[in-house]
C-alpha cells in the first residue's frame, strides 16, 4: 500500500488528508465501515427472507386462502389439455357442490384406475366454443346439476346458453361441429321438481345434434329418492366397463395416491391461521359472480330469537321439531344491505361432539396435535385446495368440512386400505362393494365419517389375538380425510322481513328439522339438520349473552313487482311463508303511508298458506290476521290445514272432493279457481315458496284453473306458463 501511494503523489496527498487524526475520526470511519458491511450482508447473514412471506401477503387478496391464486390460463379447453398433456376432461356444473365433488372423484379414479391423465374443470373457466377443438383421442365427461326452476348452475350458465344457441343454429344446417368429440354425461337433479334433470337433457340433446359421439347412456341422479350417490356409482361402473371394452383401456388396481399435501408447520403463529372465519370459495359461485351476487361474509349478532311453534311434522324419515324466528343485526355493517325477497346464508359450525369423535378416531385430540398449524398444498396444479390454508385440523373439522354428511359407499371401500384391523377392513370392503349391504347398514346407522371409523374399530375383536386392540386410525392419512370430505356449504334462508320496514334487522324463519332413523334395536333416533341444529343452539345461548353467526346476503330474483298496484297471488307451505310475510309487510307499509289522506294504492293480494293446524304451526298467525285487518279487502288469506279435524276444510263451499282432514294448498287453489284465474288475467304476479313437490302440484292446480276458465286446449296452458315465467310474472323459491 505504502509503495502504491509513493508511486502516486496525488493519491498520497488525498490519503493524507482523509487519514483519521483524532480518536473521534477513527471511531467515525469504523462505524461507517461497519454500517456499509452490514448493509451489503443483509439477507445473507441477517434479516433472511421468511420462506412463508408470500402467505402474509396472500391473505388479504382475493384468493380467500384457498391456495395459490388462479393463474391466467388459456380459456381454450383443447389447448389447455394439450399444454397439460391430459387425456380426458371432467367438466362440472354445480351450485351447492355435489356435482363438483363427484367430478373431482371421477377425475381421480380415471387417473388411478385407467392411468388416464384427467383435468377436472369448472365449466366457467373455459370458452364453450373451444369444446369443438377437443381431439377424438381424448374423452370429455359432463357432470351437471339442475337448479332453480330447471336452470343451470351459475358456473354452467354461459356454457348452457352456448349449447342451446348452437343447437338452434344447427337446425338450419348439416354441419357437425362436435363431430370429433367423444363424451359421457351424468346429471344431478330431483324428481320433485317440475324440470327434472333438465340441464343434462338439454346439453346431451344438443351434443347429439352437433354430432358428438356418446360413449354410454346418460346417467341421472334423483335426490328426491336420496339415491344420488348410488345412481352415480352405478353409472360410473358402466362408464368404466365401456372404457375397457370400447377404448381398450386397461384397469389397474387402485391404491391411494394423495392429491393434497398436509404439512405441519410450527413456525406459523396462531394469528396467521384461518380458524373460524369462513371464506367464499374462489370459484364461480363466489362474490364475484354476477348472476347471484353474494355480499362478503360478516359476523353478525343475533339480536333476538323466539319459538314460533313447537309442532312436529312426522313422516317415517323426517321430523320437524318446531320453528324459530330470529332477528339478525346489521347495525355495525352499514355497507351490508338486503332487499325484500333476498336470502341470508348462514355458515354453520359442526357439532362439538362430532368434531371430537373424528379427532379421537384420527388420534389428533391432544391439544398440541389438534392445534398444530398446517399448510395444505395441492400436489396437482390443476386441483384447487378447497379449504382455507394455513389452518389447523381442529378448525377444518369444526368450520370448513362437511363432517356430518353420510359417507359415500365409494369412500367406505377406499377406507379399507387403512383399516386398523382385518375385521374392520373386511367389514368396510363388504359394505363398500355391495349396494345392499351399504343400504342395510345406512338404514340403521347414522354414517358420518367419525361414526363410521368408530363403528369399524369396534369390529376389531380379532385384534386381541394380535396384542392390543387398535384405539385409532393412525394409518389414515390426513390428506385422505381432506380429499374425501366435501367443503362445508352455507345454508340459505329466505329473509322474512321487508327491507323497507326493517332495513337493518333482517329476520329469518327457521324450521328445525331432523332426519329420523330406526336403529338396529328399533330405537328411533333424531338426527338434527346441521344448520337448524346450529341455529337452535345459538337461540338457546342467546338467553345467556350476546351471540353472533357468520352470514352473508345472497341476492335473489324472487322480488315484488315494480308497481305496488300489481295484484299478487302467493302460495306457501310451512316456512315457505317467510318471503310472503316480507311482501305483505312491505305492501302494508305503502298502504299506511299518509299521502294527504290518501294511502298509496296497493294491489289486491291473495295468500294461500298450508300447514298442519291453526293451533300447531300457523306461523305468525296473529301477525297475519292483524295485517289482514289493516289491509282490509286488499289481502285475503286462504289456509289449508293438512291434519284431521281441520275446521277450515269444512267451510261449506268445497268445489272439489277432498280427503277429509288432508287439505293442501293445491286443493284450496282448485276451490278458488275462478278468483285465481281472474286475478291472473288482471295481471297478477304469482309466487310459490316451499317444497318442490308442493310447487309442482300448485303449478298444475293454477294452470288447470286458468285453462278451464279460458276453455283452452292441451297446448295453450304450456305456452301461457312459459310466457309468465319469461316475463317473471311467475316466480318460485323452492327446495327439495
Ligand atoms: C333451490 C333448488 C332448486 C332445484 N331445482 C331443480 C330443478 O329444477 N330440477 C331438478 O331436477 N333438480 C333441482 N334441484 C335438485 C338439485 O339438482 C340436486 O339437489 C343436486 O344434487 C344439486 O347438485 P349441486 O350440489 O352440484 O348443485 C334443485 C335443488 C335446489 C336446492
Amino acid at each position: 500500500m505504502e509503495a502504491f501511494l509513493r508511486s502516486s503523489p496525488k493519491l498520497a496527498e488525498v490519503a493524507g488528508t482523509l487519514a483519521p487524526r483524532t480518536t473521534a475520526d477513527a471511531a467515525t470511519v469504523t462505524t461507517v465501515a461497519l454500517v456499509a458491511a452490514a448493509f451489503l450482508l443483509r439477507e445473507y447473514t441477517w434479516d433472511r427472507p421468511d420462506q412463508y412471506r408470500h402467505l402474509w401477503y396472500e391473505r388479504p387478496q382475493d384468493d380467500g386462502g384457498l391456495g395459490p391464486a388462479k393463474q391466467r390460463a388459456t380459456r381454450n379447453i383443447a389447448r389447455r389439455l394439450e399444454e397439460l398433456n391430459k387425456d380426458a376432461v371432467v367438466f362440472w356444473g354445480s351450485q351447492s357442490g355435489t356435482a363438483e365433488s363427484l367430478g373431482a372423484r371421477l377425475g381421480r379414479e380415471l387417473q388411478q384406475r385407467f392411468h388416464l391423465d384427467t383435468l377436472v374443470a369448472d365449466l366457467s373457466d373455459f370458452d364453450p366454443a373451444s369444446i369443438a377443438e377437443i381431439p377424438r383421442h381424448k374423452v370429455a365427461v359432463f357432470v351437471l346439476s339442475t337448479y332453480g326452476d330447471g336452470d343451470p348452475s351459475d358456473n354452467a350458465a354461459e356454457f348452457f346458453d352456448w349449447f342451446r344457441r348452437q343447437a338452434m343454429d344447427k337446425a338450419n344446417s348439416h354441419a357437425r361441429p362436435l363431430g370429433s368429440l367423444r363424451y359421457a354425461a351424468f346429471g344431478l337433479g330431483n324428481s320433485h321438481y317440475q324440470h327434472y334433470n333438465r340441464i343434462v337433457d338439454v346439453v346431451t340433446e344438443a351434443l347429439q345434434q352437433l354430432g358428438a359421439e356418446r360413449l354410454l347412456d346418460t346417467g341421472k341422479a334423483d335426490d328426491a329418492l336420496g339415491t344420488t350417490e348410488e345412481d352415480y356409482v352405478s353409472w360410473k361402473e358402466v362408464l368404466f366397463s365401456r372404457l375397457c371394452q370400447d377404448l381398450h383401456l386397461q384397469e389397474h388396481p387402485v391404491t391411494y395416491e394423495p392429491v393434497l399435501s398436509v404439512i405441519p408447520d410450527s413456525s406459523l403463529e396462531p394469528i396467521d391461521l384461518y380458524i373460524d372465519e369462513p371464506v367464499h370459495s374462489s370459484d364461480s359461485r363466489s362474490s364475484t359472480n354476477k348472476n347471484t351476487p353474494n355480499t362478503p361474509i360478516h359476523y353478525l349478532p343475533i339480536r333476538s330469537a323466539r319459538q314460533l311453534c313447537s309442532s312436529s311434522v312426522s313422516s317415517p324419515s323426517e321430523a320437524q321439531s318446531g320453528c324459530l324466528h330470529m332477528d339478525i343485526d346489521l347495525a355495525d355493517h352499514p355497507q351490508l344491505r338486503y332487499k325484500t325477497g333476498d336470502h341470508l346464508a348462514i355458515w354453520p359450525t359442526n357439532p362439538a361432539q362430532e368434531v371430537k369423535r373424528l379427532l379421537d378416531m384420527l388420534d389428533l385430540s391432544e391439544q398440541g396435535k389438534r392445534d398444530q398449524p398446517l399448510l395444505i398444498k395441492s400436489l396437482d396444479p390443476t386441483v384447487k385446495v378447497k379449504v382455507p390454508t394455513p389452518t389447523t385440523i381442529d378448525a377444518l373439522l369444526r368450520h370448513h368440512l362437511e363432517i356430518c354428511a353420510p359417507v359415500p359407499r365409494d369412500t367406505i371401500r377406499r377406507l379399507a386400505e387403512f383399516a386398523p384391523t382385518t375385521r374392520a377392513r373386511d367389514f368396510l370392503l363388504d359394505v363398500g362393494r355391495r349396494k345392499d349391504a351399504y343400504l342395510a347398514f345406512t338404514s340403521v346407522t347414522h354414517v358420518t365419517l367419525g361414526r363410521l371409523l368408530e363403528h369399524a374399530l369396534t369390529m376389531g375383536a380379532d385384534a386381541a389375538a394380535h396384542g392390543e386392540p387398535a384405539a385409532a386410525w393412525t394409518r389414515l392419512p390426513l390428506s385422505f380425510v381432506l380429499e374425501a370430505l366435501p367443503r362445508l356449504q352455507p345454508r340459505y334462508y329466505s329473509i322474512s322481513s321487508s327491507s323497507i320496514v326493517s332495513p337493518r334487522m333482517p329476520s329469518l324463519t327457521v324450521g328445525i328439522s331432523s332426519t329420523r332413523l330406526m336403529t338396529e334395536t328399533q330405537t328411533p333416533v333424531e338426527i338434527p339438520g346441521l344448520a337448524t341444529g346450529f341455529l337452535r343452539d345459538k337461540a338457546t345461548l342467546l338467553e345467556q349473552g350476546p351471540v353472533s353467526v357468520f352470514a352473508h346476503v345472497r341476492q335473489s330474483k324472487f322480488k315484488l313487482p315494480a308497481l305496488a298496484s300489481t295484484p299478487l297471488v302467493m302460495v306457501a307451505a310451512g316456512t315457505g311463508l317467510a318471503p310472503f310475510r316480507a311482501f305483505i309487510q312491505e305492501r302494508l307499509r305503502l298502504h299506511n303511508i299518509d299521502n294527504g289522506g290518501n294511502s298509496k294504492p296497493v294491489g289486491r293480494m291473495m295468500l294461500f298458506f298450508g300447514c298442519q293446524s291453526p293451533e300447531r304451526d300457523y306461523l305468525y298467525g296473529d301477525e297475519m290476521l292483524e295485517m289482514q285487518r289493516q289491509l282490509g279487502d286488499k289481502l285475503s288469506i286462504v289456509t289449508a290445514f293438512s291434519r284431521a279435524g281441520d275446521p277450515a276444510a269444512d267451510d261449506g263451499d268445497d268445489k272439489v272432493s277432498l280427503p277429509r282432514g288432508k287439505t293442501y294448498v293445491q286443493h284450496r287453489i282448485a276451490e278458488h279457481a275462478d278468483a285465481v284465474a281472474e286475478m291472473l288475467s288482471d295481471g297478477a304476479s304469482l309466487y310459490i315458496c316451499g317444497r318442490a313437490s308442493m310447487a309442482r302440484e300448485v303449478g298444475k292446480a293454477v294452470t288447470s284453473a286458468v285453462a278451464s276458465s279460458k276453455r283452452w286446449d292441451a297446448q295453450e296452458p304450456r305456452a301461457w306458463l312459459q310466457g309468465l315465467k319469461r316475463s317473471r310474472k311467475w316466480q318460485e323459491d323452492v327446495w327439495g
